[in-house]
């Protein structure tokens, strides 16, 4: 018989229940935060340029993009899940930013559901990312089954998602990590598509980033510390008091994500970077890339909106866009090349 961690009702419940427990609990890290509120930009009096002739549209893996946002990874394997990837994927094309969609695990154990991620046909020029858990190539997945995924979503590139802590809370988490870098070598030499490596809200390491580059992942997510917390989320679902206690003693663990971008980037000048995690408005996003990061993403925000309608997405990605806009307007700044360069955003001196 299967362990319940390798049956897919108990996958795509699973799937349901991080829906309903995001929208309807608070999830969020309360006393770790991105650590981008440390950083303010330096206003400009006289920016001297044309505000309508800012450009924030960017190059991230190859393919142009509308504005440096990516609706990160969250869903698919259920009706609800179906009709909200529907909805970013028409969102995604409409501003050309790319989006991710959520493990495809579900989708491998219950090929019914495949359908619920296919969304090429609503986003035919988004760059386009498909979503697999790392830990999964220790339970009986390989180049297949990520071929599988890909092949769903004719995704632009493969992200595998690394997430010991949320599966150490998890009921039935899958938590054998050994030998995983050389799996996903592995892997990365054996596809055609681009690999990246993303937390889920935990951050990675320029030490564990060095790793993964030199393991051939071609882009890290940091998704580093201070949105969602994955163990206040797990610790939702705790089926008895001791899941529930180490949700709960683990809520605020992480790298921020302000560390994990600043970091990377001091280790390397040219990786394709997100930066995510926490990242709540187009000011966040602003910073993000002047820290260093490419583009920038955004879990919470899309799916709070994603749930509502279709144009309460529009109306988030305009307030983004504009936001991202007059950050750039305020600061004198034409392009998020000229932002980076420009030394506009300070480190503030701690008052306390
Ligand atoms: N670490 C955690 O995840 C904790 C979660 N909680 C949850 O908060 C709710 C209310 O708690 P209650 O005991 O009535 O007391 P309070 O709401 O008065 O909070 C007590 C302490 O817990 C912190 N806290 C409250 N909510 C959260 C949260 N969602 N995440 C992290 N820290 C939190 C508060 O810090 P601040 O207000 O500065 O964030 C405060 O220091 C309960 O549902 C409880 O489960 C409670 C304690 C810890
Ligand atoms: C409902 C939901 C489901 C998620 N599922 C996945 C997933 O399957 N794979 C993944 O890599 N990340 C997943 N994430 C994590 C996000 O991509 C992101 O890394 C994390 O939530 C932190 O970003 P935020 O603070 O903007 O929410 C999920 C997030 C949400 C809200
Ligand atoms: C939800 C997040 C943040 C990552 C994936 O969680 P799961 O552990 O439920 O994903 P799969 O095992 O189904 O890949
Ligand atoms: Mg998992």
């Amino acid at each position: 018989m299967n362990s319940p961690n390798q049956n897919p009702e108990y996958t795509q419940s699973r799937k349901a229940d991080h829906i309903r427990i995001c929208l309807e609990e608070d999830v969020q890290f309360h006393h770790v935060t991105s650590g981008l509120e440390s950083y303010k930009f330096h206003h400009c009096c006289l920016p001297e340029i044309n505000r309508d002739d800012i450009d924030i549209s960017t190059t991230f893996l190859g393919k142009r993009l509308g504005a440096p946002l990516l609706i990160s990874s969250m869903t698919g394997g259920t009706q609800q899940a179906a009709m909200i990837n529907q909805r970013l994927a028409k969102v995604a094309q409409q501003y050309k930013i790319a989006m991710g969609v959520g493990s495809q695990r579900v989708a491998v154990e219950k090929p019914q559901v495949a359908d619920t991620f296919a969304i090429r046909k609503y986003a035919p020029d988004v760059l386009l990312f498909a979503n697999l858990g790392a830990v999964q190539l220790n339970y009986h997945y390989g180049l297949d089954e990520c071929l599988r995924i890909i092949d769903i979503l004719e995704a632009d590139a493969l992200i595998l998602h690394i997430n010991p802590l949320q599966e150490c809370i998890q009921p039935n988490g899958d938590t054998n990590f050994r030998g995983l870098l050389d799996k996903i070598r592995f892997i990365c030499s054996n596809i055609a598509v681009p690999v990246i490596a993303k937390e889920v809200g935990n951050g990675i390491s320029a030490v564990m980033a060095e790793k993964l580059l030199g393991a051939g992942v071609a882009a890290i997510d940091v998704a580093g510390a201070g949105g969602t917390s994955w163990a206040k989320v797990e610790s939702e679902r705790a089926e008895n008091a001791l899941q529930k206690r180490l949700g709960r003693t683990f809520a605020d663990w992480g790298l921020p994500t302000a560390e994990c971008i600043t970091s990377i980037r001091a280790i390397s000048s040219d990786v394709p970077l997100i930066a995510s995690g926490g990242l709540r408005d187009g000011l966040d996003v602003a910073k993000s890339i002047a820290l260093g990061a490419d583009i920038a993403g955004l879990a919470m925000p899309f799916l709070q909106a994603a749930v509502v309608s279709e144009a309460a997405l529009y109306d988030l990605v305009q307030v983004l866009i504009a936001e991202i806009n007059t950050v750039l307007f305020c600061t004198g700044n034409s392009t998020l090349n000229d932002l980076y360069k420009s030394g506009s955003l300070r480190k503030k001196i701690s008052t306390k």
